[in-house]
């Protein structure tokens, strides 16, 4: 299968520590910009296939910042909009210990939560291949949430392959409103990520393989749990794969996960076996771990066989 990606969310600028310690006059940050969904574009396009970011953004700066570098990353940006009144949103990251990460938002009722069905394209989402939705998206306002079943509808009427990567974000929505809507994806989407956490909002069962089993059995063809440093697991019509994780050095796992979807979906788009799949993720999750940001250290496709004790195959 060669074909396009297309995806829909927020992106905001993010203000990010480069030192473990609280938040002070004269700390050293470093200005970036992230979203779930974004990389995940960018990861796919890094590898090779056509993909589309569909978002709302301010008209100031972050959000010419982040337009102008996706578009760098030959992500599609046509059909995102720009809000001429509201600011684009901001994450301020602080690395309080030196492996605690804490992340503070400002974003509610912002440009990004201003993504609504107007921008959904039905002819660009039937002329794609896979349509890739995270559980942040609806949990932004009631407008992005339409969106997100809008562009649902369409993948579904075009019979394009449905992605959802359930990241839950438990300061957008209570576990029980994200449990309901995410219910609701699942059982209309073709593949499901997830970590086990984030599983155990819908399938409160024990182990990652009983988590897989339980997910799928609520309707997706494909079920993969995130593991972090344990791998990954597949369950694929009914036959389950594990992935270990690649043995590198970790410096910012945050964006990991997110790299770990892109290369997986990547694979599906390079018509490779579910084996295929978890191994490209693997080591895309590899690099984007080795990397302070979310996005900055996604691999090109020449790049994969860099980190050893990786086996890319079809
Ligand atoms: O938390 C969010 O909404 C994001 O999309 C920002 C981060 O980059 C994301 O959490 C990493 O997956």
């Amino acid at each position: 299968m060669r074909g396009k990606l297309v995806t829909l969310g927020e992106a905001m600028g993010v203000v990010a520590a480069t030192e473990p310690g609280p938040l002070a006059p004269g700390a050293a940050m470093r200005m970036d910009f992230a979203g779930a969904e974004a990389t995940v574009a960018i990861g796919v396009s890094r590898l090779g296939h056509e993909s589309a970011w569909v978002g709302s953004v301010g008209a100031d700066a972050v959000g010419t910042m982040v337009l102008d570098r996706l578009r760098a990353e030959r992500v599609d940006v046509s059909r995102c909009r720009i809000d001429p009144e509201l600011p684009s949103g901001l994450m301020i990251r602080e690395r309080r210990t030196a492996d605690r990460i804490r992340v503070t938002y400002y974003r509610a009722g912002l440009a990004g939560s201003r993504l609504s069905v107007g921008e959904v394209d039905p002819e660009q989402i039937a002329e794609a291949s896979v349509l890739h939705l995270t559980g942040i998206t609806p949990a932004l306002s009631a407008t992005a949430r339409d969106a997100v079943h809008a562009a649902l509808d369409a993948a579904v009427d075009a019979g394009v392959t449905v992605s959802l990567d359930l990241n839950y974000r438990s300061a957008l929505w209570p576990r029980a409103a994200a449990a309901a809507e995410l219910a609701k994806l699942v059982s209309r989407s073709d593949i499901v990520f997830a970590g086990p956490d984030e599983a155990a909002l819908l399938v409160p069962t024990a182990s990652p393989a009983a988590m897989a089993e339980s997910l799928a059995a609520l309707g997706p063809s494909q079920v993969v749990l995130k593991l972090g440093a344990e791998g990954a697991l597949a369950l694929y019509r009914g036959r389950m794969l594990r992935q270990p994780a690649l043995p590198v050095t970790m410096v910012d796992p945050v964006g990991a996960g997110d790299a770990f979807v892109a290369g997986y979906l990547a694979g599906v788009l390079d018509g490779g076996s579910v084996r295929h799949r978890l191994r490209q993720a693997a080591t895309c999750g590899a690099f984007a771990v080795s990397v302070p940001g979310d996005w900055a250290g996604l691999p090109f496709r020449h790049e994969l066989e860099l980190l050893a004790g990786t086996d890319i195959q079809r």
